[in-house]
C-alpha cells in the first residue's frame, strides 16, 4: 500500500497502527438488555389489555396517554441501545508510527476559532494557541491558524505577543515534557513546584522560574490593555498588522484580515535553542451586515481555505478557543488511526471527548456527560459512525472538503505537501488569502451546502459529521486515558441552560429537516448508527412524555384513578420507580448534589418553551 514503500521491516509493516476492542462486560450488558426488552413487552401488554373501555371511563385518557409515553420511552430506550450494546475502545500506537513513517510525518494544520474578546479573553486564547504550537511534533510541519470572528485587534496583539513568547516556551516544553502545554493550565497546576520540595524546581529550578516569569508578565501586559481597550501607539508600530484596523471597523463590519505572525517556512524562524517554529496565522474573515455570516461554520469554511493557501496540511485539528492541549503526543496518536495502512484510508475524522478543567467536585449541571463519553458515543463509534462534536477532533481535509470516499480512493499525500509551499513572499500570501477570507468568495460555491461545514443549524457540528459519512467516509470515537484536551464549561445555571437549549433545539431541528439521519443516512451509515444520532436528536421531546410521567400519575393517585398494576405485577414497571426516587433523593440531598439527569430536567423545562423552527 500506498505508505509502505519505506521504512521499517516487513514484519513491522504487518502491524496495525491501531487496535479496536469491545468493551468488557458487553455480553452481560446485553444479556440485562434483553430482560428489559422483556419488562418493556410486559408493560404494553398491560397497558393495552386493560384499557378502560368506556368513553365515559374518567380514567381513559389518562390512561392512553400514559400508553403513548411508554410507547416514547421504550422507542427511545430502544435507540440507546443501539449505541450502549455496541461499545468499542480504540487504541493506537504512537511507537509504530514514529518507527515507520517520522522521516514522512504528513503536515498537520491547527484551526483555532474564537468570537468574542470580552466572552473568550484573549490570554484564555493564546493559551490555546501556545498549547497547540507545543505539540511533540516536526514544527515545519505544523501550523496554528486563529480565526477571530470578533475582529478584534486586542487578540491579534495578544497573538503577537504569544508569538514572541513561543520562543522560549516551546523549546522549554520540549526539553522538560511539559504537560499540559498551556502556560496558564501548567503553572497553576505546578504552582506548588516553586516549592524547593518538589522535584520539579530542584531539576529545571531556575529555567522554570525564569519562563514563569516571562509568562506572567506578558499576561500582565495583555491583561491591562485588554482592560483599556485601546492599543497603545507605541505597540501600533511595531507590527504592521495593526494598521489594518482603521477607525470604522466594527466587528460587525470590516473587511478581510491575515497576518502570518510566525512564518514557519523561513529557516530563520526560531526559539531560543534554535529551534524551528512552527507556522503561526491570524485571519479575521470579511463580515459585512448584509452577508450572512453563518457563526462557527462560516469562520471554520473561510479558515479551511486560507489553510489551503499557506500550508494546505493533509490532516487538520479543529479546536475551539478554550480547549487547551493537554497530551503533547496526541497529534501522533490520531495519525495512527489516519495511517494506518489497512483501514486508515477511509478514516475521515478522529473524535476527542470534551473533558473539562473547571468541572466542581458535585458537577451539579452534570457538564462532564461522562455518560455520553464513556458509552454512548463510543458505541456510536462502533458502527463507525462517531459523532463529529465541533472541537477537539481531528480530520482529513479531502473528506471536510466534500470529497467522496470511493473505492479506488488511497489516501495517499505527497509527503512534501506538509512542507510549507514556499514559491511565495509572506506579502504575496497575505493578500491571496484575504480574497479567500471575503463574503462573497463563497457566492455560487458549494460551501456550506456540501463543502467544508454545512449552514443553517446551530448545531453544524453533527450535521456535518453526517453528511461526511454518508460520502462513505467513517468516523471514530477516541477517548485515551489521558486527556488529550481540557476545556472550560458552562458553570453557571444560565450558561448551562443557554447551551443547553440550544443544543437540543438544534439537534431536533435536523430531526425534521433534509437530513433526517432515518432517510439521509439510509443504506448508508448503519441502522444502529441512526439510531444513535436519532438518541441525541430526540433528546428534547422525549422530555414531553417524561413530564406527563411527573405530572399525570400523581394527579391520578390524588383522585383515586388506577394506573398501575397490583404489586405483584409491577415489576416491570420498577425502573421508572427507582429512577424517578433516585432523582428525587439526588435533587434532596445537599451533599451529593450530582444531579445526572440534569439534561433531562432542562430539556423538560427548556422544550415547551422551544419555538420549533423546522428547515
Ligand atoms: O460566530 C461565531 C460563534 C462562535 N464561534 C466559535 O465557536 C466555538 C464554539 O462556540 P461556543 O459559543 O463556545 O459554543 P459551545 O456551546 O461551547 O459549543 C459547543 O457546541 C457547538 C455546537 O454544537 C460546537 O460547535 C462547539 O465545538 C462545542 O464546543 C467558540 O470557540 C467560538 O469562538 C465562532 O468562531 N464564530
Ligand atoms: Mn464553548
Amino acid at each position: 500500500m500506498v505508505h509502505m514503500d519505506k521504512g521499517g521491516t516487513e514484519e513491522d509493516e504487518a502491524l496495525a497502527l491501531f487496535e479496536t476492542k469491545e468493551a468488557r462486560f458487553r455480553g452481560a450488558y446485553r444479556l440485562f438488555a434483553s430482560t428489559i426488552v422483556v419488562g418493556i413487552c410486559l408493560i404494553w401488554v398491560y397497558r393495552l389489555s386493560h384499557l378502560p373501555r368506556s368513553a365515559h371511563d374518567q380514567g381513559r385518557w389518562a390512561w392512553i396517554g400514559l400508553f403513548l409515553a411508554d410507547v416514547c420511552f421504550s422507542l427511545y430506550w430502544i435507540f440507546t441501545q443501539s449505541a450502549r450494546c455496541n461499545v468499542v475502545y480504540r487504541y493506537p500506537f504512537k511507537d509504530r508510527l514514529s518507527h515507520r513513517y517520522e522521516e514522512k510525518l504528513p503536515g498537520v494544520d491547527i484551526l483555532v476559532c474564537t468570537a468574542d474578546p470580552k466572552m473568550e479573553p484573549p490570554t484564555m486564547v493564546i493559551n490555546t494557541v501556545l498549547s497547540a504550537m507545543s505539540y511533540n511534533y516536526p514544527p515545519e510541519k505544523l501550523s496554528v491558524y486563529l480565526s477571530d470572528d470578533g475582529g478584534s485587534e486586542l487578540t491579534f496583539y495578544a497573538l503577537l505577543e504569544a508569538s514572541a513568547f513561543s520562543k522560549h516556551w516551546i523549546p522549554f516544553c520540549k526539553k522538560f515534557r511539559v504537560e499540559p502545554m498551556s502556560p496558564a493550565a501548567y503553572f497553576s497546576k505546578h504552582s506548588a513546584a516553586s516549592n524547593s520540595q518538589h522535584d520539579l524546581s530542584i531539576n529545571i529550578g531556575p529555567e522554570w522560574l525564569a519562563v514563569k516569569k516571562l509568562y506572567e508578565e506578558m499576561k500582565n501586559r495583555i491583561d491591562s490593555i485588554v482592560e483599556t481597550g485601546m492599543i497603545p501607539k507605541k505597540i501600533r508600530d511595531q507590527h504592521k498588522g495593526f494598521s489594518e484596523w482603521n477607525s470604522n471597523a466594527t466587528k460587525q463590519d470590516h473587511q478581510s484580515i491575515v497576518q502570518i505572525m510566525i512564518d514557519g517556512r523561513d529557516k530563520n524562524a526560531v526559539d531560543i535553542d534554535g529551534g524551528r517554529l512552527p507556522m503561526v496565522v491570524y485571519m479575521a474573515r470579511e463580515k459585512r451586515p448584509q452577508w450572512p455570516h453563518n457563526f462557527k461554520a462560516g469562520a471554520l469554511n473561510a479558515l479551511l481555505r486560507v489553510s489551503a493557501k499557506i500550508s494546505n496540511a493533509p490532516f487538520i485539528l479543529n479546536l475551539d478557543c478554550d480547549m487547551y492541549a493537554n497530551d503533547a503526543d496526541a497529534v501522533r496518536e490520531a495519525l495512527c488511526f489516519f495511517m494506518d495502512e489497512g483501514k486508515g484510508k477511509e478514516i475521515a475524522f478522529v473524535q476527542h471527548p470534551q473533558n473539562y478543567d473547571n468541572i466542581t467536585k458535585n458537577d451539579i449541571y452534570s457538564t462532564s456527560s461522562s455518560v455520553a463519553n464513556k458509552f454512548e458515543l463510543p458505541g456510536i463509534g462502533g458502527y463507525e459512525a462517531a459523532l463529529y462534536c465541533g472541537t477537539v477532533c481531528f480530520h482529513r481535509r479531502e473528506s471536510l472538503c466534500g470529497k467522496v470516499c470511493s473505492k479506488d480512493y488511497r489516501g495517499e499525500w505527497n509527503s512534501t505537501e506538509g512542507e510549507k509551499k514556499s514559491d511565495k513572499t509572506v506579502n504575496e500570501l497575505e493578500e491571496a488569502s484575504k480574497v479567500l477570507a471575503n463574503c462573497s468568495h463563497e457566492k455560487d460555491t458549494q460551501w456550506g451546502k456540501k463543502m467544508g461545514l454545512i449552514y443553517g443549524c446551530p448545531v453544524e457540528d453533527i450535521v456535518t459529521g453526517l453528511t461526511i459519512q454518508c460520502r462513505g467516509w467513517k468516523s471514530l470515537y477516541y477517548n485515551p486515558d489521558k486527556k488529550a484536551f481540557l476545556g472550560v464549561a458552562p458553570a453557571t445555571l444560565d450558561t448551562a441552560l443557554i447551551q443547553q437549549k440550544r443544543w437540543s433545539e438544534g439537534m431536533f431541528q435536523i430531526f425534521f429537516s433534509k437530513y433526517c439521519p432515518f432517510i439521509y443516512g439510509r443504506g448508508k451509515i448503519k441502522l444502529g448508527a441512526q439510531m444513535g444520532y436519532c438518541m441525541y436528536l430526540l433528546w428534547a421531546p422525549i422530555s414531553l412524555p417524561a413530564l406527563y410521567y411527573v405530572i399525570v400519575p400523581p394527579l391520578c393517585l390524588l383522585r383515586g384513578i388506577p394506573l398501575f398494576p397490583q404489586v405483584y405485577l409491577s415489576l416491570p414497571f420498577y425502573s421508572y420507580a427507582r429512577d424517578i426516587c433516585i432523582l428525587c433523593l439526588k435533587c434532596m440531598s445537599k451533599k451529593q448534589v450530582r444531579v445526572n439527569r440534569f439534561r433531562d430536567i432542562c430539556a423538560i423545562y427548556a422544550s415547551p418553551l422551544m419555538p420549533l423552527r423546522l428547515t
